[in-house]
């Protein structure tokens, strides 16, 4: 009903915001746009399930996530690919990893310092009931 739209507006309106936030973070440029499979041919068959954080917006707009968790388990898929792809000691990948360990931590601290619990508790009540 209207109050369970109100609350699903809120949570876009929260992870709208984290999102573009860490789009804008400089360290973060690699991840704001898929990876190009013209510039990284085999990026697909490592990668089974690619993310970024422009499809991450997408899928906010799409109002795919009704819940923090759900949209923490594809924005984690971001900082996961980036290791699983560049695990070697190269100095590119060492960066990138860097960079993937430095997002983490990022989401992380937002979700903790910014997520009032009671509303993700409303939230996951709004998941159950659907
Ligand atoms: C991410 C990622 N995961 O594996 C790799 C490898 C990367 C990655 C991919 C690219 N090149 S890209 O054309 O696919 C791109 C450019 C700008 C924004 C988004 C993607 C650049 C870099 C970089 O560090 O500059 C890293």
């Amino acid at each position: 009903e209207q109050q369970e739209e109100d609350v699903l507006r809120e949570l876009r309106l929260f992870l709208r915001n984290i999102t573009e936030r860490l789009s804008l973070d400089r360290r973060f440029k690699a991840f704001t746009k898929p990876v190009d499979i013209e510039e990284v041919p085999d990026y697909i068959l490592v990668i089974k399930k690619p993310m970024d954080l422009s499809t991450l917006l997408t899928n906010i707009d799409e109002s795919k996530y009704v819940t923090v968790g759900k949209f923490m388990s594809d924005a984690d898929l971001i900082w996961r690919n980036a290791l699983e792809y560049n695990p070697d000691s190269d100095p590119m990948d060492r960066h990138i990893r860097h960079r993937a360990y430095a997002l983490k931590d990022t989401i992380r601290a937002i979700i903790r310092d910014e997520l009032d619990e009671e509303f993700e508790r409303v939230c996951e009540e709004i998941r159950e009931s659907r």
